[in-house]
């Protein structure tokens, strides 16, 4: 059985393509979905997508993975710059998680400068639109067979 991955979107994510598309592009969570399980499939990765509009979801999925999947490709929404629960979570069931942001958080207002998520990150892509998704879980399947991310990539 191949290694699981979570893919996990926070509030208001549902509504990509409509939502602000100047900012998150005409894309809908679909056609992210699709796109992450087509690159999973390529990588040899079990990819599970969820979409939450509540903190306590994403706490229990991050909760979950634990025991059911080897990392966590998260998009917490606006709950990155707010979420210690989401935080303590990642921290707690030691899953590597990357956190992905559509947009250039750091290009726009102070309050989304913050992440909660970061400081216990495998790693953080920012602005790369939805190729973030894609980014992180190449990267995850690296860890995954690679689990020393300190030792140099010789393949
Ligand atoms: O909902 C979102 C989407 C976002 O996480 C992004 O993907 O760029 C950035 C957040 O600041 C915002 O609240």
């Amino acid at each position: 059985m191949d290694p699981v991955v979570f893919i996990l979107n926070g509030p208001n994510l549902n509504l990509l393509g409509l939502r602000e598309p100047a900012v998150y592009g005409s894309s809908t969570l679909a056609d992210v979905e699709a796109l992450a399980r087509a690159t999973g499939d390529r990588l040899g990765l079990v990819v599970e997508c969820r979409q939450s509009n509540h903190e306590g979801d994403l706490v229990d999925w991050i909760q979950e993975a634990r025991t059911r999947a080897q990392g966590i490709v998260l998009n917490a929404g606006a709950l990155t710059h707010t979420s210690v629960a989401i935080h303590d979570a990642i921290r707690g069931v030691g899953v590597p998680t990357i956190e992905v942001h559509i947009s250039n958080v750091h290009a726009r207002e102070s309050f989304r400068h913050h992440s909660y998520i970061s400081p216990v990150a495998a790693g953080v892509i920012v602005g790369l639109g939805l190729d973030g998704y894609d980014l992180a879980l190449q990267a995850l399947a690296r860890r995954i067979k690679r689990p020393d991310p300190s030792e140099p990539i010789t393949a």
